[in-house]
């Protein structure tokens, strides 16, 4: 049977939510991932020490027994974070960056920031201590395509802010286009994740037979020729490029909705995934660095010593996973995986 051994990967982007959501979540990236980079984008928002402090507890109070795991926190910026909350938080040494979300861009991104220049004090305080920035990149303007606003948010908004920050260690998350791909290619300092619906799917499957809400997320699915760029960019060896998943739960029915909520979860079978992505352009070989190597490298932590082996078989993703309510559509339901975690 044809097998892969890699080293236990992180998970570099992870939505957790809280209460009985986290509690059904958790366990599915515990099995997968020795670390996992938590979002802050709670209801209300991560905003300070204490509050990174609590959820971290609840989070370790949710690891299934005998199980090991550990939550990376992140702060949620907005207009008002001060300087000493980030030099709190570098100091707590378990705050491990700074997530900025422009207002309204993105799921409970309401406490978000205005305008990212009233930010610089904030991140000349980053740059001086070391804690990574991570980006939601795209702009808001109503007037701006929802296609282009990833490439819109790197010419008005990521230019400017590595020209007054230059040593500031940035994350561009979840990138969907090959304007980003090519920005971090040529700038300093900058790392980006990738999820695996991004690897996967170009945007026809949003729309294919008609609207698939389970395919929605933010940034939004782009055409095909960008979704290549990022599969070259993941599988080129460049320690730049690493995984995130940007598993983010939402429940059937909210997905399901008139006004449906973005989102993907994919923390079910998210190695599987880019198992798959990989492979579509005979390159296996570069999954460990990517899945294992490269974020650890980036967040100078030490990478992981365990392993993990995933094996040749077909098997079907379930239609429903246990959540709250309604329970949740992991991605891609119902259809076959040709890899499967042991
Ligand atoms: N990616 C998404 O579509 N949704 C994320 C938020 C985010 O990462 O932007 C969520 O929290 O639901
Ligand atoms: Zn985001
Ligand atoms: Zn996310």
């Amino acid at each position: 049977m044809e097998q892969l051994t890699l080293t236990r990967p992180d998970d570099w982007h992870l939505h957790l939510r809280d209460g009985e959501a986290l509690k059904a979540v958790l366990p599915h990236t515990v099995r997968q991932f020795a670390r996992g980079i938590i979002m802050p984008n709670l209801k209300p928002p991560v905003r300070s020490l204490p509050d990174a402090a609590a959820y971290r507890d609840r989070i370790l109070a949710a690891i299934p027994p005998g199980q090991t795991f550990e939550p990376l926190m992140t702060l949620y910026l907005t207009d008002n974070t001060r300087p000493e909350e980030i030099l709190k938080a570098k100091d707590s040494g378990f705050v491990k960056a700074v997530k900025y979300y422009p207002s309204g861009a993105t799921t409970n991104s309401e406490f978000g920031v205005t305008d990212i220049r009233k930010c610089d004090r904030i991140f000349e305080t980053m740059q001086q201590v070391d804690l990574p920035l991570l980006l939601h990149g795209e702009v808001t303007d109503p007037d701006v395509d929802i296609f282009d606003r990833e490439k819109v948010f790197i010419d008005r908004h990521l230019i400017p802010l590595k020209q007054r920050f230059p040593q500031l260690r940035v994350v561009l998350e979840h990138i969907t286009t090959s304007d980003a791909v090519e920005y971090v290619l040529n700038a300093d300092n900058i790392g980006a994740t990738l999820t695996p619906q991004h690897l996967l799917f170009n945007r026809n499957r949003i729309f294919q037979g008609g609207i698939n809400p389970h395919f929605y997320c933010l940034p939004i699915l782009k055409r095909e020729t960008h979704r290549q760029a990022l599969l070259k960019a993941a599988t080129s060896g460049n320690p730049k490029f690493f995984l995130g998943t940007d598993s983010a739960p939402h429940t059937r029915t909210s997905k399901e909705s008139a006004c449906g909520c973005a989102g993907c979860f994919s923390a079910l079978h998210a190695l599987e995934l880019y198992a798959e992505a990989f492979e579509s352009v005979n390159a296996l070989d570069k999954l460990e660095a990517f899945a294992s190597f490269y974020g650890p490298d980036f967040y100078q932590l030490p990478r992981n010593t365990e392993q993990i082996t995933l094996t040749k078989t077909t098997w079907r993703i379930p239609d429903r996973v246990p959540f709250t309510e309604s329970g949740l559509v992991p991605l891609r339901a119902g259809q076959e995986m040709t890899w499967k975690m042991a």
